[in-house]
């Protein structure tokens, strides 16, 4: 499907359905990518002058986790990431590649693919309740959906951190809204030197200032970044159709206004939005968020910011 909005300046956006629950304890978010297709979220990017185009959506070759060894599961959401890495890396040059989840092993992939488009490491915002940087070694639940972050920083094992492309670079690497993690996968993030912008300073200090210091971080150095966005961030009594919610998440309309300010950022080279569950949200209240989300992130980009709004500077005033 090509849905072509009257849309001026907008980015070319390339949809990428990745539908592949074998990093989550539950297979439910395999559907999502089905489910907001026929859902509000096309109609909402058409409203808000997205050019959108869905390009494919991928599937994993086995689709359940059950019995599956450590091995198994590393080997199969490894192959399944190695899959999506070439299908973003085959995107056209220029068009922002957006994918949608499945559960958050996908992103070993998208971000590998995601530097191979731009000849080096994103920069990269990572949004999310958890730390996700486990390794086979330190994980206490088995889920390879805990680990995708450390994989791509280069650590753990070689069926998920070896993917071809460029390894994260930690110095333009964080997080932000994280409140649940187990002690192995902090201390990793914190020998790398990644920064963690965890919920109790969200809440501190207001999204709005923390995202302006998250987007610091991640366009230093080099040009491109981009996001990945873990459903679970928010709080769940709003948007409660995740696998792993959490209490004490990010307000989603705050969200949404700190999302709007990609717009104006040239380097913005790609998002990923994971771990919806369909099957939780009957009267469709979670993919209204997961719309506005996207439509914020990926609205036409405006005028005045062409050249001259390299930093956001609205957000940027603390
Ligand atoms: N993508 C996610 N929802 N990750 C949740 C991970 C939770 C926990 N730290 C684990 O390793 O199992």
């Amino acid at each position: 499907m090509t849905i072509s909005a009257a849309a001026g300046n907008a980015p070319r956006v390339h949809i990428l359905g990745a539908a592949c629950a074998l990093g989550a304890p539950h297979a439910g978010s395999a559907h999502a990518p089905s489910a907001l297709r026929s859902a509000q979220l096309m109609r909402s990017l058409i409203a808000a002058g997205v050019d959108a185009q869905w390009v494919d959506t991928l599937h994993p070759v086995a689709d359940t986790n059950d019995a599956f060894d450590m091995r198994t599961r590393l080997e199969l959401n490894g192959a399944f990431a190695r899959t999506l890495a070439k299908a973003v890396a085959a995107l056209p040059a220029g068009v922002l590649p957006f994918v949608l989840g499945g559960d958050h092993a996908i992103a070993s992939g998208t971000w590998r693919g995601v530097g191979r488009r731009l000849g080096h490491a994103p920069g990269l915002i990572w949004i999310d309740a958890h730390l996700d940087s486990h390794t086979a070694l330190t994980t206490h639940s088995g889920n390879i959906h805990g680990m995708p972050l450390a994989a791509l920083l280069g650590e753990g094992d070689p069926a998920l951190a070896a993917i071809a492309g460029p390894t994260l670079d930690p110095q333009r690497t964080c997080v932000i809204g994280a409140r649940a993690w187990e002690a192995e996968e902090h201390a990793l993030l914190q020998r790398l030197g990644v920064r963690v912008f965890a919920m109790d300073e969200v809440r501190a200090r207001g999204l709005a200032a923390v995202f302006c210091d998250a987007l610091d971080i991640v366009r230093a150095g080099a040009p491109g970044f981009g996001l990945s966005l873990d459903l679970d961030a928010i709080e769940p009594s709003t948007l409660p159709a995740v696998t792993c919610p959490e209490v004490g998440g990010i307000d989603p309309a705050a969200l949404v206004a700190a999302l709007r300010h990609l717009r104006a950022c040239e380097d913005f080279v790609a998002l990923e939005l994971v771990e919806y569950r369909p099957d939780l949200d009957p009267e469709g209240d979670s993919a209204h968020w997961i719309a506005a989300f996207a439509a914020a992130a990926l609205g036409p980009r405006p005028e005045r910011c062409k050249s001259a709004m390299k930093r956001a500077p609205s957000l940027c005033q603390h």
